[in-house]
């Protein structure tokens, strides 16, 4: 069965997609937001810019005063729209250097800090409340962002499996680049769900899909369903 258009049925509110690192939640949130006609807004581009400013301002991530006094003056920008993901930094396209190493080791220490937190939550919610509808996805949303989300879910799969499919992406064949990988996820989930301002866990009221016997198809095609029943029941605005 093919989804109602959005013009048929317009899906209007949020769905938050939380989860450890590489479950699906860019991939699945931007097939997720094209079903539903939705923005998408991809948070953790956020932090891994506010790392770029940090690194390259010669600052410490572990120094956490001059993270947020960095942070602070720097101008973060991210677009909304699947597909086309703007990332800047003081005007500087920064959407490939997100991604390096050097940024994803450094991210959870810059994410540690509370003041960039809230200062990237205020930007977060400016950037959601200009979208009728919008899929945002991160480690915070359903819980502490936007706590009043239409649908939340959470993302989960098995930690080898994720470091497989982190390898497909990449290319990687041998096993010890594999275990690098597999190494990187747990440290950087046990970061993320260990940091006492807004760790990684489901919201109470969160549906947790476990992705990792599920295409990813099967995911977008569970989650767009949720979406449409949970505006049908309307018990959330
Ligand atoms: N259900 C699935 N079946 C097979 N591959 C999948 C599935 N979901 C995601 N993938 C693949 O897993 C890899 C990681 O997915 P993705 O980058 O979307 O995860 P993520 O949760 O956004 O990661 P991170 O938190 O590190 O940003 C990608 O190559 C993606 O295509
Ligand atoms: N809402 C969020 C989103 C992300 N983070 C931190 O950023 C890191 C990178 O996120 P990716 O989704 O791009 O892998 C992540 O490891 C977290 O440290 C966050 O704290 N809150």
């Amino acid at each position: 069965m093919t989804d109602p258009t959005p013009e048929q049925h317009p899906f209007r509110g949020a769905v938050t997609l939380d989860g450890p690192s590489g479950t699906g939640k860019s991939s699945v949130g931007r097939g997720v937001a094209a079903r539903l006609g939705a923005s998408y807004l991809d948070t953790g581009a956020m932090y891994r810019a506010a790392t770029v400013a940090v690194l390259d301002a010669g600052i410490d991530p572990g120094d956490a005063e001059a993270v947020a006094r960095t942070v602070a003056a720097a101008r973060i920008e991210v677009g909304t729209e699947a597909g086309t993901e703007r990332v800047e930094v003081d005007g500087a396209d920064v959407a490939v250097r997100i991604r390096s190493a050097e940024v994803t080791r450094a991210v959870s220490a810059v994410s540690a800090v509370p003041a960039v937190r809230r200062q990237l939550v205020a930007q977060q919610r400016d950037l959601v409340g200009a979208a009728d509808a919008v899929v945002v996805e991160g480690r915070d949303i359903g819980t502490v962002v936007l706590p009043d989300a239409t649908l939340k879910v959470y993302l989960t799969a098995a930690p080898e499996v994720r470091a497989q499919r982190r390898a497909g992406q990449l290319g990687l064949t041998e096993a010890a680049q594999i275990d690098d990988l597999a190494a990187d996820l747990r440290r950087r989930d046990q970061y993320d769900s260990s940091r006492a301002d807004s760790p990684l866990r489901p919201a109470a009221d969160a549906v947790v899909v476990d992705s990792s016997e599920l295409s990813q198809q099967a995911v977008v095609d569970r989650i767009v369903a949720l979406a449409q029943a949970a505006l049908v029941t309307g018990d959330r605005t």
